[in-house]
């Protein structure tokens, strides 16, 4: 059962429909006479889409299905269900009456509050679309959601466990700025089975980010991108919203080994210790290992931050004890290493740190290998002082 209760008042313009299953993915054909295999144009645009032999787009389940990497058809459903859920999601975020829904959530906090990190509206929603999405997949065991105290049971025997924010930088949506989805998925832990169900929801949760089978996020922005890693590299696929389909557009993506750009809230500086504000004076001024001045990039959104921050290169921080180990630094630090960057708190390998609380902050680092080298080697890099900033 679902532990938190979302009411959505249904109105003329809004009717939320459920759904069985998700529907099979539109196959996207393209002509094959005159046809550029690389690019089609759409509505006087020029389309790129990375194209199979058959001259069609890839899409999400294709690609991890059996005529592509092959994840195993249970991992194949529940990414289904998952994607499924994020273009709810999506459709909702950039949806006129957003505000409306989220004004329907009985018992929710919001953004008048003082506690900032009070759930917003459309956290909750979130939440319930991708709890509910998998527990119909049938293919998930537990759920650990940031919007949930403590894990929940969704089946016995469902092969998975999912982690997850379901929609971080949520603060933000009232001015359209982009927000992610954060997801983990492990096996379950089938040694675990004989004990009661808080227990081994609770154990199964707290796996090692090294164990992470599958990892990933999707980006709500100009374009809705699910971005994820399932132990072989890391592949972008965008969604088009005249299928409905995510369309592989960046496979195999590589992180460049060094970037110029770095990512951070720095009017904390004051608040920082000694080695983190004299290595972002360093870069700032060019004099670091890398000799040109870097540029700063900060949306407030991590995973706005940290996709840029994959494509582009450099380091996207938060040095205080902020954000949350088990579902969101575990995958994005497994997602930053497949695409050959790293992720620490500072001192140790995310990927290292075994979980000891579902909701455990640790400050941050992802990016470049390069960057995160030289950032760590100024070793007194971690924020200790935390007032609880309240914007
Ligand atoms: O206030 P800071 O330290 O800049 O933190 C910003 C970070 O907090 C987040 O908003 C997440 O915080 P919440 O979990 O409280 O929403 C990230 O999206 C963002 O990277």
């Amino acid at each position: 059962m679902l532990s938190s209760t979302v009411f959505i008042q249904p109105t003329s313009f809004f009717v939320a429909k459920p759904h069985f299953f998700p529907p099979k993915p539109t196959q996207f054909s393209l002509p094959t006479k005159n046809f550029n295999p690389s690019m089609s144009t759409f509505g006087g645009f020029s389309v790129n889409a990375q194209l199979s032999s058959d001259n069609e787009p890839r899409t999400l389940i294709e690609y991890v299905g059996k005529g592509g990497i092959d994840v195993g058809d249970d991992l194949v459903i529940l990414i289904d269900h998952l994607q499924y859920a994020c273009k709810k999601i999506a459709a909702l975020i950039a949806s006129p009456f957003n505000s409306s829904i989220g004004k329907c959530v009985e018992g929710s906090g919001n953004s008048s509050g003082t506690d900032r990190d009070a759930p917003k509206p459309l956290d909750i929603v979130s939440n319930d679309i991708i709890l509910s999405s998998l527990e119909r997949s049938g293919k998930v065991a537990v759920v650990a959601s940031e919007e949930n105290d403590a894990p929940i049971c969704l089946s016995d025997d469902g092969p998975f466990v999912v982690v997850m924010d379901p929609l971080d930088g949520s603060r933000n949506i009232d001015a359209s700025i982009p927000t992610g989805t954060i997801f983990g998925i492990y096996n379950r832990l089938k040694e675990l089975d004989h004990l009661p169900c808080d227990e081994k929801a609770s154990l199964n949760s707290l796996q090692s980010g090294s164990n992470l089978v599958a990892a990933g996020y999707v980006l709500y922005s100009s374009a809705t991108i699910f971005c994820a890693t399932f132990g072989s590299g890391v592949h972008a696929f965008t969604l088009d919203r005249s299928t409905g389909d995510f369309i592989l557009t960046d496979p195999s993506i590589k992180i460049p080994p060094r970037g110029q750009i770095y990512s951070v809230n720095d009017a904390r500086y004051f608040d920082w210790p000694e080695g983190l504000k004299q290595y972002i004076d360093t870069i700032r001024q060019g004099k670091g290992k890398y000799p040109k001045k870097y540029s700063a990039r900060y949306i407030c959104s991590l995973v706005a931050d940290f996709h840029r921050t994959l494509l582009y290169g450099g380091v996207a921080m938060n040095p205080r004890d902020h954000l949350r180990l088990v579902y969101e630094a575990n995958p994005l630090s497994f997602v930053a290493e497949q695409a050959g960057g790293k992720g620490c708190d500072g001192k140790r390998r995310i990927l290292s740190i075994q979980p000891v609380k579902l909701h455990q902050r640790l400050p941050l680092f992802l990016g470049s290998p390069e960057d995160i080298e030289e950032l760590q080697s100024y070793q007194d890099v971690q924020q200790k002082v935390n007032p609880g900033y309240l914007v």
